[in-house]
């Protein structure tokens, strides 16, 4: 917290206690990295005593845990114990709080477990309150105290250099504590809910690095969707930093807090769209103390193969589409038949013989229960085993084990399964499907017309599966072949999809197999869709993401853009071909400025490095959006003119505080200050280019400087 913007500076008698208190949560977090330090020795001992007898195994898994536990204290990234207080009056609505004073913190803090908390983990129900009391509503709470520090605060008392108080339940006196300067209910904010200076000046600092957690400022309809139940499916429909993405990990560090045993069985997977998006939002969940969380795009769920060929823009747009599921099911099930003839399986001297009729109703009625290929597969096999089964009972008696598992394991058994149902390996499906017109048209028939086949199929067929060579897309539909064949092992407690608008219907089918025992929370903007496949409504997308039944919920207050910008943005809302509710901005500061290149000026490279150097001389990061084949070009002039510069993504860059991002990159990314250059150029430069365009103009926290040599596009002119 920069102590500067800080509306309220109070005085030194004020702070205190509240840093004495820092200073206990300090000495308790030093004691239970202590504390946690000794259990792991001794835990070495315990070991080391009981060697391999006794309990050995139990002793080690006790070791591996102490030592995790002490190795997360010691690792424990060092910030400020707590942003926040509350003091619940006495009123009836404080329930079981009546009277009681909480701190509440990134992570709970107590002299030792069983202690009563010096600081309250910011999940634990009680701190609900702190998000969403209001004057209007102020369930039970007094006073709701907001703390603010030096800006990068380690902890140190001394860091912590401002308080803000909001009296909201006026009816209950505050409760008698540690603070006899009688602060509480007096100095700050004039009680309204929404006007806290605090809040304000978090949310127009300066970003600086990746993105930071949102813990101490979340909003009352940000943290209905944080806490909304793990049951439940949400889609948060949001206008451009109405904190989306924020909002969605927080909900994954609450679910993780929540319901550790659920979620931790099958882990929790956060998706992003690409490399620099997944950089940038890194650190938001171990700032929070969850670190075993996997975040990844979807290609790095599919283990198909790698990648060595590309798609056509047709044929990539056909294979996303979701008719391919079911081109797919058909091509793996084209192999099944019904017997034309019975089996004779001999046993010994005899054979035992089965009807085609009855053996053509079992394939049938496996078909029907429509289990996953390879288990109709294996239920195919045992069906058959207990008609020959019930030969032999009725015949000898009842068979035993190895008997059946003798048939079952017999060649003519075997050739009977492989003819009726035959193994099938994902690339040999679609090697067969993309390879051979007839497969394809077979498969495709009523599905795909003429064109689409056409394009779809190789023109030079590989001699082989093992030799083909897989597109990206390719990799989607072999994951869903995979799906079809047998249920994916890795599967989720719960799935956090961001940008979800730009993922086809066959991406979201990926991430349905995965979570099928769990939740999503399915975040996006339908107005920022890029991709040729984006989603232009939430319903069918939720569909394709296994979740037709979550709730679609509006968010529409910006954070990030200021109102000018917001304002372009909005005019650039009625040339999309999606209707979404426009965005709002909670920022009344912020510059928009739009300029003409041209005359005696070099370039608009050039020009675009002298607003870059204008920038550099305030504070904060510099973004400089421009269509992808324009940003070499802007490189080597700002390198010409003495500037460092990155790429989106690039783990070097870290120190530098200007960014280069082609258009397609800037998905999910935001500067202090944008430099965005030739808008027509963008608008046109694709076949979603108002999108690309839109996605480029809401990305400036504080200022936007649009340079442009052609006429602007119409929304921004
Ligand atoms: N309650 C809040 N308090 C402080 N900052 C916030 C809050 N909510 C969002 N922000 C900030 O606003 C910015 C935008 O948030 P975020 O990136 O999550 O938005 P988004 O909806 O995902 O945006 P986009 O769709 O444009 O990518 C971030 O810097 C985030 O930290």
């Amino acid at each position: 917290m920069d102590p500067a913007t800080e509306p309220q500076r109070p005085e030194p008698e004020q702070l205190k206690p509240e840093r004495d208190y820092v200073r206990a949560c300090r000495a308790a977090l030093d004691r239970l990295v202590r504390a946690a330090q000794d259990r792991v020795q001794e835990g070495a001992g315990v070991l080391r005593e009981e060697g391999v007898s006794g309990d050995g195994a139990s002793a080690e898994a006790l070791g591996r845990h102490l030592r995790s536990r002490a190795k997360e204290l010691r690792e424990e990234p060092p910030g400020p114990p707590f942003f926040g207080r509350l003091d619940f009056g006495s009123g009836p609505d404080a329930g079981d709080h009546a009277g009681q004073r909480y701190y509440i913190g990134r992570r709970r803090i107590a002299e030792h477990p069983a202690a009563p908390p010096l600081v309250l983990d910011w999940r634990a129900p009680v701190c609900r309150a702190f998000y969403q009391a209001t004057p209007a509503g102020p369930r039970g709470v007094a006073v709701r105290r907001r703390f603010g520090w030096a800006p990068g605060a380690r902890g140190g008392p001394e860091e912590l250099t401002g308080l803000e108080d909001e009296p909201l339940d006026t009816g209950g006196a505050a409760p008698d504590g540690p603070d006899p300067d009688g602060t509480s209910g007096t100095s700050g904010t004039s009680g309204t809910s929404g006007t806290s200076g605090i809040v304000a000046a978090e949310i127009e600092r300066p970003r600086v690095g990746p993105m930071r957690d949102i813990v101490a400022t979340i909003q009352p309809e940000q943290d209905d969707l944080v806490r909304a139940g793990l049951d439940r499916s949400v889609c948060v429909q949001g206008a451009p930093g109405t904190g989306k993405t924020a909002v969605g990990l927080h909900r994954a560090a609450y679910l993780l807090y929540t319901h550790p045993r659920r979620i931790q069985h099958g882990g929790l997977l956060v998706v992003g769209p690409n490399r620099a998006f997944l950089g940038y939002i890194r650190e938001v969940l171990p700032s929070l103390g969850e670190t075993g969380v996997r975040q990844c795009t979807v290609a790095d769920l599919l283990t198909g193969g790698e990648i060595r060929a590309t798609d056509g823009e047709r044929a990539a747009e056909v294979k996303h589409s979701a008719r391919m599921a079911a081109v797919l099911e058909r091509a793996l099930y084209a192999g099944v038949r019904a017997p034309g003839e019975p089996l004779a399986v001999p046993d010994g001297s005899y054979r035992w013989r089965l009807d085609a009729d009855e053996l053509a109703g079992l394939v049938r009625d496996t078909l029907a229960q429509a289990p996953p290929y390879e288990t109709g597969r294996e239920r195919v096999r045992a069906r058959t085993v207990a008609l020959l089964r019930d030969l032999a009972e009725r015949r000898a008696g009842p068979p035993g084990a190895a008997w059946l598992r003798r048939m079952g394991r017999s060649k003519a058994v075997r050739d009977f399964v492989d003819a009726v149902w035959p193994r099938a390996r994902p690339r040999e499906v679609l090697a067969r499907l993309l390879g051979d017109g007839d497969a394809l048209a077979a498969a495709a028939d009523g599905l795909l017309d003429a064109e689409e086949q056409r394009v779809l199929l190789w023109h030079r067929p590989p001699r082989s599966a093992a030799s083909a060579r897989w597109s990206a897309a390719d990799l989607v539909l072999l994951d869903e072949l995979a799906g079809l064949i047998a249920h994916p092992e890795e599967s989720y407690g719960h799935v956090v999809v961001d940008e979800a608008q730009d993922l086809s219907p066959m991406e979201c089918r990926v991430l349905a197999r995965r979570s099928r025992f769990g939740s999503l929370t399915v975040l996006g903007d339908l107005a920022q869709g890029t991709t040729p496949w984006a989603a232009s409504g939430w319903p069918a997308q939720l569909a394709h993401l296994g979740a037709p039944d979550a709730e679609v919920v509006p968010l529409t207050t910006g954070f990030r853009v200021p109102a000018a910008v917001v304002a372009a943005a909005n005019r650039l809302l009625g040339s999309l071909e999606v209707r979404v509710p426009p965005a709002r901005s909670l920022r009344r500061d912020g510059e928009l400025r739009i300029r003409e290149v041209g005359g005696a000026e070099r370039s608009l490279a050039g020009a675009a490095a002298e607003a870059v150097r204008a920038a550099l001389s305030r504070e904060g990061s510099v973004g400089v959006i421009a269509a992808g084949e324009r940003t070499p070009g802007v490189r080597s002039a700002l390198a010409d003119a003495g500037i460092a510069s990155a790429e989106p993504g690039d783990p070097d860059g870290a120190g530098t505080r200007v960014t280069v991002v082609p258009a397609a990159l800037a998905k999910g990314l935001e500067y202090d200050h944008v430099v965005l250059l030739e808008p027509a150029e963008i608008a046109e430069g694709e076949r979603r280019g108002a999108h690309q365009l839109y996605v480029a103009l809401t990305r400036a926290v504080s200022r936007l400087d649009v340079l442009h040599c052609r006429p602007l596009p119409p929304a921004l002119a």
